[in-house]
């Protein structure tokens, strides 16, 4: 019996070797032109997996979810301990394994590496303004980094917003405690934590409880599991219009872009309907992030620059989620280790084998949080194995904000309560199977037993 991954791994597989002829002739002319130009001298590729007509490296690839996992073990077969090629289709893909190679590329030339690879659904929605996370680097990125770095994410803000993280911290404490003795059951912290998180950063956003919060949190939820931003046929053969219109995926983006944007589109109208009703002397603008950069919008943020709304969609869709693989494109020809990375080649950095190479880790595959008391390393992207917000002029501006929300959170559940797993269940038993979305995530919730240590009403 196959699983969902497998059977649409399966389904994949079969569609490409269906389309395999229909490509050759769509290809074919192209195939032609490039046989009568004059060849220049081979680059020194990365090594890699051998490769077939066409679909080039795919055939690696399907059937084995998830794709960190599988690059993992491609670039450990194929002797590419740092930098491995693939073919994803007419796609020159170069992925990085290694400390080494990975501060080349988001330290040493992180200019040239510093734009990401935009999916066909985004290219296709990018008209309605692009949030900082996907602008090519530039101009108008850098006005985005700007504001994120000094308006919405400084250190200043983050402890401004100190209230409002203590509150949901008690809240997620609260609902753990009452899920506890209505049922007495094992309690899904999956779920919980997840609430805690869009909660704290939507509450940030919009200065107070969104009104659409649950269908915000079932849109997300649906998002981050479905959608595969460069995964479909269109973003694999970007010059085939018939197989762009074949990729599923595009019209799922396209849907999840849509129900986004009307939902922040409501988030604004909250805020703004929040801002008429208090005061005019109470400046409550600047106390949530959405008044800053509404402020922003009304004085302009600068000469030939416009502030849009896709802005704070991406703000709080990135704020929501997080990335095994950071994904970069090249402009210009570059060399990393000594290898020709090709022009326009997308650039993947794999953070997560990075982060459980035993050539960097004690018992990489143990959980062990007392390591980072023996050894000098911090996620600031500076130790390049370990770059859970990634490194260089495109890491996640967010930092202290998410360090502030996480801690928090985690010591709260900590200190109220103690946890054991379900009975019956031994720690080498616990289900890790993953799902890749968006992001990687568990395939399947955590649920675990809590017992009250200090009742939540006496912080709450
Ligand atoms: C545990 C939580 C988080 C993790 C692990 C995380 C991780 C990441 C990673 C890996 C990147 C890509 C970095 C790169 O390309 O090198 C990123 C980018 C980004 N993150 Fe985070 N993030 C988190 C929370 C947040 C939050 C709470 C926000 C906003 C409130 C946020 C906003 C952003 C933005 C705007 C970018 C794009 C930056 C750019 O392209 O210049 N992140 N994040």
């Amino acid at each position: 019996m196959l699983s969902d991954d497998e059977a649409a791994y399966t389904s994949y597989c079969c569609l490409l070797l269906a389309l395999l002829p229909l490509l050759l002739i769509f290809l074919r002319p192209q195939l032609h032109k490039n046989h009568n130009v004059a060849a220049p001298p081979p680059p020194r590729l990365p090594p890699g997996p051998w490769r077939l007509p066409l679909i080039g490296s795919l055939h690696h690839l399907v059937m084995k979810p998830p794709v960190h996992r599988t690059m993992d073990d491609l670039a450990r077969r194929y002797d590419a301990p740092d930098v491995m090629y693939l073919q994803l289709g007419e796609v020159p893909a170069v992925v990085i394994s290694s400390r080494d190679a990975a501060r080349e590329v988001l330290k040493t030339h992180d200019t040239v590496f510093a734009s990401r690879p935009m999916s066909l659904s985004m290219r296709a929605t990018a008209h309605e303004g692009l949030g900082i996370a996907f602008s090519p680097y530039g101009h108008r990125w850098r006005h985005l980094r700007k504001i994120c770095t000094v308006e919405l994410l400084s250190a200043a803000r983050v402890r401004s917003l100190r209230a409002v993280r203590e509150e949901e911290a008690a809240r997620l404490v609260a609902a753990v405690a009452e899920e506890l003795s209505r049922h007495g059951e094992p309690v899904n912290v999956s779920v919980r934590v997840a609430a805690f998180v869009a909660d704290s950063v939507l509450r940030a956003i919009v200065g107070e409880r969104f009104r659409r919060r649950d269908e915000f949190l079932e849109v997300l939820e649906v998002g981050l599991k479905s959608i595969k931003p460069g995964t479909s046929l269109g973003d694999m053969f970007p010059s085939s219009r018939l197989l762009c219109a074949f990729s599923s995926t595009f019209q799922k983006d396209r849907e999840f872009h849509r129900k986004i944007t009307e939902l922040v589109n409501c988030a604004i109208e909250q805020h703004e309907e929040r801002k008429a009703t208090v005061a005019a002397d109470d400046n409550t603008g600047d106390k949530d992030l959405m008044g800053v950069v509404l402020r922003i919008q009304r004085e302009g943020a600068g000469p030939d620059f416009h502030l849009d709304n896709g802005t704070l969609r991406t703000v709080v869709l990135t704020a929501c989620t997080n990335t095994s693989i950071d994904a970069k494109r090249v402009h210009g020809t570059c060399y990393i280790l000594g290898f020709d990375i090709p022009q326009g080649a997308l650039v993947l950095v794999n953070a997560w084998c990075m982060g459980r190479d035993p050539k960097y880790w004690d018992q990489a595959e143990e959980f062990k949080p007392e390591r980072f008391e023996e050894v000098n390393v911090d996620f600031k992207g500076t130790y390049f194995e370990y770059i859970p917000f990634g490194a260089g002029r495109r890491m996640c501006p967010a930092i202290a904000f998410a360090e502030a929300n996480m801690v928090l959170a985690l010591a709260s559940l900590l200190y109220h309560f103690d946890w054991q797993l379900p009975s019956g269940i031994s720690p080498s038993e616990i289900d890790m199977e993953e799902y890749m979305g968006i992001t990687v995530r568990r395939k399947r919730d955590l649920y675990l037993c809590p017992t009250v240590r200090v009742p939540p009403h006496v912080t709450a």
